[in-house]
């Protein structure tokens, strides 16, 4: 008997819907199989119709089953489908006979995948793109997550370990035979040359500009300027709601309200933000602090004057790039004499203008997210392995440069190694998996 509970969860969506999925992994199928399937356990990988049957022998349904046993199935343990009306009653009771079986439970978010996982079918990476890949709304978030779940990322970081390993080598046989007097050029040269081509590549992977992330996450554009600018109003306006309270009152906004859309392809998160100003009120100079923050680290800002009575002092903001746009509003009134350069000109209020500044964003999104092909970081999680692997690699080299000791080098190396062993879950990971399955969807 194992030790370990059989799961079971409805794996399709929320009923009512015309058939279900109810999922089971664990070797208590043999056992509940007699009772609950007319058919008996039916011939591996094959779908057999049968009568559905409770404790009692009265009748849940009529569907399918698929019997896909270990180690060729999903979690690498024996394995049942079942498939039956997708109705509430049908499911709650085939889960209630399911779980009334001692060692059957009611699985938890992302336990199918995290056996599979445990079981060496996939590593963490392809893992994340199962969650990914349930999670896609945009084609790129979609495309993102397949590269992912089929080993793009796996790939990647397994290139990068294979070679680590073979730099470590040739640092071992400078440790296991340390001939002062040749040490130096003739056989650190190679291996520092190998370093700096992966140093270089890694460095290359985190340039990204976050693009991997942006991808899942979404895109950020921030709406900033001056009071009354008319930032609330365009926002309502490319949410088509009323997501933010608009009044004639200066100071109006004060948290940072986000909307979320997909703009050229990709999720994008819109936020409006309080009007810039200097402000006795804390409230108010608390919004201001957070617009600013949200500013500095939007992917674009929209700077926004009132053309009717403009305030360029946003202009000169710190966190303002050439790539961003100023948008003149209040166009459907008389404008002022000075007009700032601006990009576009629109009524916010009228929409007239607004959708030519949709396309504007939309390109510019787009735009952005191709701008890395196949990045190799998805989540901040490979980031901060990669950095601080990263951090191993430069002082491998430094410690190889100034000679301070091939044994460091060597120590670096393997901690590098170990860092990257973590994004694909090889190594060090029991801290993150509780975070990384728990995002997933009961039944995944
Ligand atoms: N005529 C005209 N009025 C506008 C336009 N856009 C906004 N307004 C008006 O300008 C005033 C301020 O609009 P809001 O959208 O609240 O401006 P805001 O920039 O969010 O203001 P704060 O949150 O206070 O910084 C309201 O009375 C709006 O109706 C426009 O395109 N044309
Ligand atoms: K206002
Ligand atoms: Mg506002």
């Amino acid at each position: 008997m194992s030790e370990r509970d059989t799961i079971c969860a409805l794996a399709s969506g929320q009923p009512p819907a015309a058939i279900c999925i109810i999922r089971l992994s664990g070797d208590r199928i043999w056992k509940i199989a007699g009772a609950l399937l007319d058919c008996g356990l039916p011939e591996p990988r094959r779908a057999t119709l049968t009568r559905f049957r409770d404790e009692d022998g009265n009748m849940i349904d009529e569907g399918l089953v698929v019997f896909m046993p270990g180690p060729h199935s999903y979690t690498g343990e024996d394995t049942l489908e079942l498939y039956l009306h997708g109705g509430p009653a049908v499911i709650s009771h085939a889960i209630s006979t399911l779980t009334s079986e001692p060692g059957v439970r009611l699985a938890e978010p992302g336990e199918f995948t995290r056996r599979a996982f445990e079981a060496g079918k996939l590593d963490l990476t392809e893992a994340e793109g199962v969650a990914d890949i349930i999670e896609a709304e945009t084609d790129a978030q979609k495309a993102q997550a397949l590269r992912q779940l089929s080993g793009g990322l796996t790939e990647q970081y397994d290139r990068w370990r294979a070679e680590l390993t073979g730099i470590l080598a040739l640092i071992e046989v400078v440790v296991d035979f340390p001939d002062e007097d040749d040490a130096p050029e003739e056989t650190t040269a190679p291996v520092l040359r190998k370093l700096n081509n992966l140093i270089g590549d890694i460095e290359a992977a985190l340039g990204d500009r976050g693009i991997g992330e942006k991808i899942r996450d979404g895109f950020r554009i921030a709406i900033i300027g001056a009071p009354n600018a008319g930032k609330s109003t365009l926002l309502n306006r490319l949410a088509g709601r009323e997501a933010a309270i608009v009044t004639s009152r200066p100071g109006t906004t004060r948290d940072v309200i986000e909307i979320r859309r997909v703009m050229g392809g990709q999720v994008v998160w819109i936020s409006d933000t309080a009007g810039l100003r200097e402000t006795d009120d804390e409230i108010e100079a608390e919004g201001v602090r957070r617009a600013e923050r949200v500013a500095s680290e939007a992917d674009l800002r929209v700077f926004m004057v009132d053309g009717s009575a403009p305030d360029l002092s946003v202009l000169s903001s710190p966190y303002r790039l050439p790539t961003d746009i100023v948008v003149v509003n209040k166009a459907d009134i008389d404008m002022a004499a000075n007009l700032p350069a601006y990009d576009y000109k629109i009524s916010a209020k009228q929409g007239e203008g607004v959708p030519a500044l949709e396309t504007a964003l939309s390109e510019f999104i787009s735009g952005k997210a191709s701008s890395v092909e196949a990045p190799v970081i998805t989540r901040a999680r490979h980031r901060v392995r990669l950095v601080d692997g990263l951090a191993c690699l430069i002082a491998a080299r430094d410690a190889l440069e100034l000679g301070t000791g091939p044994e460091l080098a060597a120590e670096d190396v393997r901690m590098a190694i170990r860092h990257l062993g973590a994004v694909v879950g090889a190594v060090g990971v029991e801290d993150v998996l509780g975070a990384v399955f728990s995002e997933f969807c009961i039944g995944k």
